[in-house]
């Protein structure tokens, strides 16, 4: 190039850049702060890719757009956005190298959210004819890892959020939701996510994730399900530093303050949608059981992980009994070592109690006897009526002192003390600590007094599991009863047999609790139709599987055992005289339907992904 001829080029160039400069100055001073004027509001600003800011619209923005409410509650700046992608994107590129956790779970759950944004109808499609599949990405365990990098993975916003700083607002807010109809919520206050603790509010994810099965297993529309984060705060230290933390970045409330924001919350909803379903999914325990006494007398909710995973582990418990070559009714003299106290512990025994009681003649002798089957360990040990300050849910299961002395314990004796000295039938985990059943516990399980003990490791997501299924069957051979919360693979047993692993998860019940009580019209959830729901999915399991070792059916089943469910419950429904109809099918032309009917009213109204033809019509 002659030196003219560069000579030009750098003058041209410094010309352009200086009109250039000139160009973004002049945009920047005059049409960065001339309003836009958009004909639009609500979700489809959020879903207009020229308008949508994201969590960046600021308050007064929100308020005149109909979106308060539509998005996580702390305002970002646009360099914050760009900042929390660039540190996803970096691990995501981190983690396709090194494989530290999953990153083919998360690339796929990545690829089915942008198809679940694109299009519903081909989403849910995909996810019903591979559930078995997919349902881990969708759901546990994946989603533990979506819900602890969520601020990394937020992109189009999905469900609502209600914060305590919306206190007062909660009645009009719920009115920014476009659909008129609402059949299911799923709420969380993110204080306890899976076994993963506090993620604040990135707990949205599991609400997200539930419903995700809503709809693929038991066909409720897509178009009437409603996630909800209500954000109290959160007590996750790194969570309150993180400057992209999407959530408040105070405490949690707690008291009287916490409780208004979920009055307010819940007589909101009920008010714009009078025959919606809440499920409560991930309180912590203090709040769990609180609420549900608070609420389920008066709304039409249920606490998932108390009351669904109740249902679920007496469907196992009495599997397993069957699995021993014995009759359910035989149920009332297994021994049963259960390790957590949380909300999901205290629920299973609570069930476990009352069925035991039922079996035992239903009266006040056969509930207090019935306790006495029980052995309760919490972080500090066996809990017996030493233990001060004892969690009032969890007394009515605490040992008598002298009694547990007689077999060789005291308060907070070890887990495998207790097993030594118990030799339970059964040995469940609900206290989110993985490899609780460590070798020595397990060692200690082959004193058990059964001639097929079980093992139930339900503690979620996968690295929570109190043992893996490789763990059970090397140490206690192939005569035990595996499930675990989280699926793993069955395990080749290297002699031709195969030990089965079940998957012992709540996924088998809430979404055929929810889908009865709609289709039942019951305005509650009661102990009966929630007993209804486990006794079915009990008796869904055939002498053969039982005998197998197979005591939950497989999820590529999920979508007929929720049908049967639902059946179940809307039959109990009828029975107590619980159930108002539901649309065209009142109360008593309900009433005059056969089993078999019920059947197939509830899959007549289950909603299937299919395309509809669309016409316009003007508002
Ligand atoms: N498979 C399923 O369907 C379900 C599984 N879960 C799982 O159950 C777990 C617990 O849930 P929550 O009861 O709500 O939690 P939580 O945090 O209220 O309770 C955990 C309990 O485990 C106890 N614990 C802690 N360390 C222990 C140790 N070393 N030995 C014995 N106990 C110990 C604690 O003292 C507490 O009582 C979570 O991992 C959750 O994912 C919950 C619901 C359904
Ligand atoms: C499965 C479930 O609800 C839980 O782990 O919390
Ligand atoms: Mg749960």
């Amino acid at each position: 190039m002659s030196s003219f001829s560069r000579q030009m080029r750098l003058c041209s160039s410094s010309l352009i850049k200086r009109f250039q400069h000139k160009i973004t100055r002049s945009f920047t001073t005059t049409e960065g702060h001339r309003p836009s004027i958009v004909h639009k509001r609500s979700l489809d600003i959020l879903h207009d890719p020229w308008f949508n800011k994201g969590t960046a619209f600021s308050m007064t923005e929100r308020d005149r757009l109909d979106l308060r409410g539509l998005l996580p509650p702390n305002v970002m700046s646009l360099e914050q956005q760009i900042e929390r992608f660039m540190e996803d994107l970096k691990r995501f590129e981190l983690n396709a190298r090194d494989g530290p956790s999953d990153p083919n779970a998360l690339a796929m759950w990545r690829i089915l959210n942008r198809l679940h944004d694109r299009n519903e109808t081909m989403y849910y499609k995909v996810l019903i004819a591979n559930i078995a599949e997919y349902a881990p990405i969708v759901y546990t365990p994946t989603v533990g890892l979506v819900c602890q990098n969520y601020s990394g993975l937020f992109r189009r916003t999905r469900g609502m959020y209600f914060s305590a700083a919306d206190r007062g607002e909660m009645m009009s807010m719920v009115y920014n939701w476009p659909a008129d109809q609402v059949d299911m919520i799923v709420v969380t206050d993110g204080s306890r996510i899976l076994g993963l603790g506090d993620l604040g509010l990135h707990g949205i994810g599991i609400a997200i994730g539930k419903l995700n099965l809503y709809v693929a297993t038991a066909g409720i529309n897509p178009q009437r399900v409603l996630p909800i984060m209500i954000d109290v705060g959160t007590n996750n230290e790194k969570l309150l530093k993180d400057p992209l933390y999407l959530g408040l970045q105070e405490h949690r409330l707690d008291g009287e303050e916490y409780i208004s924001v979920i009055d307010e919350f819940m007589e909101a909803v009920f008010s714009r949608w009078p025959n919606v379903i809440v499920q409560f999914e991930d309180f912590q325990s203090k709040w769990a059981f609180k609420l549900l006494q608070r609420y389920r007398n008066s709304y039409r909710m249920f606490n998932d992980d108390v009351q669904g995973t109740a249902g679920v582990a007496i469907a196992g418990l009495l599997g397993a009994v069957r699995a021993q070559g014995k009759p359910m009714i035989d149920f009332p003299k297994q021994k049963i070592v259960v390790a957590g106290a949380g909300s999901a512990g205290i629920g299973v025994l609570n069930a476990a109690r009352k069925t035991m009681a039922r079996m035992l003649g239903n009266n006040e002798y056969a509930f207090e006897s019935a306790r006495s089957q029980f052995w309760l360990v919490d972080a500090k040990g066996l809990i017996t009526e030493e233990r001060e300050n004892v969690d009032p849910d969890a007394l009515p299961f605490a040992r008598k002192v002298k009694e547990a002395g007689r077999q060789g314990l005291r308060e907070g004796a070890s887990l495998v003390e207790v097993v030594r000295q118990v030799k339970p039938d059964v040995l469940l985990g609900l206290s989110a600590v993985g490899g609780l059943f460590s070798k020595e516990v397990l060692e200690a399980l082959k004193c058990s007094t059964s001639t097929r003990p079980a093992i139930f490791a339900m503690s979620n997501p996968t690295k929570n599991a109190e043992c893996t299924p490789d763990e059970a069957f090397s140490i206690l051979g192939e005569n035990i009863i595996f499930a675990s919360g989280s699926p793993f693979r069955d395990v080749d047993l290297g002699n031709g047999h195969i030990g089965h692993c079940n998957q012992g998860n709540n996924m088998y019940l809430f979404p055929g609790i929810g889908l009865g009580t709609l289709l039942s019209g019951s305005r509650i959830i009661s102990d009966g139709m929630l007993q209804a729901a486990a006794e079915c999915l009990a008796a869904y399991m055939t002498e053969e599987e039982v005998h197998k070792g197979i005591i939950f059916p497989s999820t590529s089943r999920i979508r007929d055992i929720t049908k049967e469910v639902a059946a179940a419950v809307i039959k109990e429904a009828i029975e107590e005289d619980l159930a108002e109809g539901y649309r065209e099918m009142d109360a008593r032309e309900l009433r005059k339907l056969t089993q078999e009917e019920i059947v197939t009213y509830v899959k007549d109204n289950m909603w299937s992904p299919e395309y509809p033809t669309l016409v316009y019509k003007k508002d």
